[in-house]
């Protein structure tokens, strides 16, 4: 699979890296505008670093758009005469519908939109992924990228602003609250780096747990909370000061943020 990364910023370096990583390309061009930020990969042998989308897209089959939405219409316009139905286009722009991209490359190309996260870096991301009605036949190939890279969810498209805030997103929210429990190992008596370790882990623990159980999260509370017990004194008191209900209210802030930014 040769792929090519249309703007290497922090997600796209991120989904660079992963694929990279996990052996999914057989070449890849990064481009960007300024290429020092991401010199350090001109060593790697599949690796080809250039300020020229043109050439990126006339030597690679896959072409992952990841700059900034202001950016894209410009930036299809000017690689437009280079598509073919061969290409896969994979946008990761937030709030850029496929109905624009098919008004500015035509509808008879391959268009998949998806919104992978950061932790892609790290071959754990959550990716989302829509398509238009042609590139339905290729969206398997899109998800056999991103399944090396994490996890992968084919959804309507009218679910992506939504995905985008529980998964993009969200890697900002679970840092908070991995933050938070440091705070309070902290307070506890831990120094500051162990008290990250504990939380970490202890994070990674948890989602480990239902991953490979499937079990809600409530089964597995159930098993930690001996009754009388310091767990549920800590989670009740959790719950009398909003814990549920301000994660819930910041997730539907964020998506009504996300929305205007839509509609503006
Ligand atoms: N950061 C995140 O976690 C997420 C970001 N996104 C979306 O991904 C996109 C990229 O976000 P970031 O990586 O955070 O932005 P960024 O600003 O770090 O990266 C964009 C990159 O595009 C490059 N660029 C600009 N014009 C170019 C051109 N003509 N040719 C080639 N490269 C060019 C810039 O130099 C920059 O490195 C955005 O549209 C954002 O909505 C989506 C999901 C998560
Ligand atoms: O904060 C934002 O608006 C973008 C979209 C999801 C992650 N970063």
């Amino acid at each position: 699979m040769k792929v090519a990364i249309i703007g290497t910023g922090n997600l796209g370096l991120a989904i660079g890296k992963g694929i990279l990583d996990s052996n999914g390309a057989s070449s890849m061009y990064l481009t960007k505008r300024n290429l020092d930020d991401i010199k350090e990969y001109a060593s790697y042998d599949k690796v080809v670093l250039t300020s020229d989308n043109r050439e990126a897209v006339k030597n690679s089959d896959v072409l992952i758009f990841a700059i900034q939405p202001r950016h894209l219409e410009a930036i299809l316009e000017d690689v437009k005469d280079l598509l073919t139905a061969n290409h896969i286009i994979i946008s990761v722009i937030t709030g850029f519908s496929i109905s624009r991209i098919e008004s500015i490359v035509g509808s008879d190309k391959n268009i998949i939109r998806s919104m992978p996260n950061t932790a892609i870096a790290v071959g754990k991301s959550m990716t989302c992924m829509c398509s238009n009605a042609i590139g339905k036949s290729k969206i398997a190939i899109a998800q056999s990228i991103f399944d090396k890279v994490g996890a992968s969810m084919v959804i309507p498209e009218e679910q992506m602003q939504a995905a985008t805030v529980i998964c993009a997103s969200g890697i900002a929210f679970w840092m908070r609250l991995i933050r938070a429990t440091t705070q309070g190992a902290i307070q506890l008596g831990f120094e500051a780096k162990e008290a990250q370790e504990l939380a970490k882990h202890t994070c990674d623990g948890a989602a480990g747990l239902l991953l490979a159980s499937g079990n809600h999260p409530e089964e597995e509370i159930d098993r930690v909370t001996t009754p009388g017990g310091c767990t549920i004194e800590g989670l009740n008191e959790m719950e009398h000061q909003g814990l549920s209900s301000s994660l819930i209210q910041g997730i539907v802030a964020s998506f009504e943020k996300i929305n205007q930014i839509k509609k503006g």
